[in-house]
């Protein structure tokens, strides 16, 4: 048997042969949650003009001054200010031609016939908010790669986009295998258990945006599961949760085989999910992940996201560790690549006691995912490790 392959080559591999879907034009709010495949330049100057931080007055030189007039948003004051002169101004109004200072309103003294002193002498330039401090007109304002999320979407519409250039929304089909999976958790006889990884890695794959399909489970033989590749051959992204191992009824493998697919490889040097197996199928991509709940919830973060992820167009594709410092002293690494299930209390990781890849209780306590490289030293309590932030859309 081929020993498994280390996880940066296994995900190198994987990346390798995903596709990009195609580009399309989308209103900017239906860009939410995709990635630009194409960089936004600017289509106006942001301010266009200089403006005004503060409500209060703009002023010309030394006071005091005489007010004669007013500049609001959306009504800028039209004359020149000559020396000695001020005009009212509000947050964001345009700054009057001629005006080097904002009096802000707490500093104003009125008295009569318009005369405005200022209990601190104003600095000049202060409170002003100058023409292109924000972006210049035809500047690169956002990367090809960007993730579309609440701020691009404001910065594009006011960089005078109306729609954006993303790629197409990749269509997922998740397919549970196993002779003890129960469609519906409420019916589940003693020799069954409610099938579970299926919703799980939906709703993990919803951290990206993606068309779904998620059928009932599918039965341990060949036939059942060579007809459920067949009809789900218009997916971009195929993905089998169980029968991934070397047991008698593990048939996913010789499936796939039969359906004409190509396996690229199986089983990666990770600790849980070793049985991966990534495969072709076409223009499909195929991965195989294995059936025990944790494994499967690893394995879809290291692998599935970043699939989704490349099909999408992202910049980056595989999450990054930060590094945390570790309540409890760790031993020297394995073989394998391991993931440590862990809380976060007060920035700290804190190993969680089950480590067991059936234990979904702790896995439903787990913050972030403590990474020890293959043979890596012994670590002392407190020291930092490398560790996945889970709550983080899936990104460090
Ligand atoms: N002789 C060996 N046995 C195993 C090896 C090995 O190298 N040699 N690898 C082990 C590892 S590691 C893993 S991980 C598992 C993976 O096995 P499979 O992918 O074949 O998964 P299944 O056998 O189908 O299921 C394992 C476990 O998970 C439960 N399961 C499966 N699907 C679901 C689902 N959709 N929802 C909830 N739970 C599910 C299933 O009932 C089993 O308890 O193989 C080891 N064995
Ligand atoms: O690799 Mo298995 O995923 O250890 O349980």
């Amino acid at each position: 048997m081929i020993p498994p392959i280390p996880l940066h080559e296994a995900q190198a591999r994987l990346l390798e042969l995903v596709r990009q879907t195609p580009v399309e034009t989308v209103p900017c709010e239906d860009a939410l949650g995709r990635y630009l495949a194409e960089p936004v330049l600017a289509g106006r100057r942001q301010p266009s003009a200089d403006l005004s931080a503060m409500d209060g007055f703009a002023v010309a030189a030394d006071g005091p001054w005489r007010i004669v007039g007013e500049s609001r948003c959306g009504a800028p004051f039209e004359g020149t200010l000559k020396p000695g002169e001020a005009t009212k101004i509000s947050t964001g109004a345009h700054m009057p031609v001629g005006a080097d200072a904002v009096v802000v309103i707490e500093d104003a003294e009125l008295g009569d016939a318009n005369s405005l002193r200022a209990a601190e002498t104003p600095v000049p330039g202060r409170h002003i908010r100058r023409a292109g401090e924000d972006f210049e007109a035809g500047s690169r304002i956002l990367d090809a790669g960007t993730r579309v999320m609440a701020p691009q979407i404001a910065l594009a519409r006011m960089a005078g986009e109306s729609a954006l250039r993303v790629r197409a929304v990749p269509k997922l089909s998740i397919l549970e295998c196993g002779d003890e999976l129960a469609e519906d958790q409420a019916d589940c006889a003693a020799h069954q258990i409610p099938a579970t990884n299926g919703a799980m890695l939906r709703a993990m794959a919803k951290a990206e945006r993606v068309h779904i399909e998620h059928g009932p489970p599918v039965a341990d033989n060949l036939d059942s599961l060579i007809a459920a590749v067949e009809a789900q051959s218009a997916a971009d992204l195929l993905v089998f949760s169980g029968g991934a191992s070397v047991g008698d009824h593990d048939l996913v493998r010789p499936a796939l085989e039969r359906s004409g697919a190509n396996i690229d490889f199986w089983r990666v040097a990770i600790k849980p999910g070793k049985p991966l197996m990534v495969a072709t199928r076409g223009s499909q991509i195929i991965l195989g992940l294995p059936g025990n709940p944790v494994s499967s919830y690893v394995t879809a973060f290291l692998f599935m996201l970043p699939a989704l992820r490349k099909m999408l167009g992202a910049e980056r594709c595989i999450p990054h560790p930060l590094a945390l410092p570790c309540s409890e002293a760790l031993p020297e690494g394995g073989p394998r690549r391991t993931f440590i299930r862990a809380r976060l209390e007060n920035g700290t990781a804190v190993p969680l006691a089950q480590q067991s890849s059936g234990a979904l209780g702790a896995l439903a306590q787990t913050d972030v995912l403590i990474e020890r490289a293959e043979h890596c030293a012994a670590t002392d309590a407190g020291a930092h490790v490398p560790a996945y932030l889970l709550g983080n859309g899936y990104l460090a």
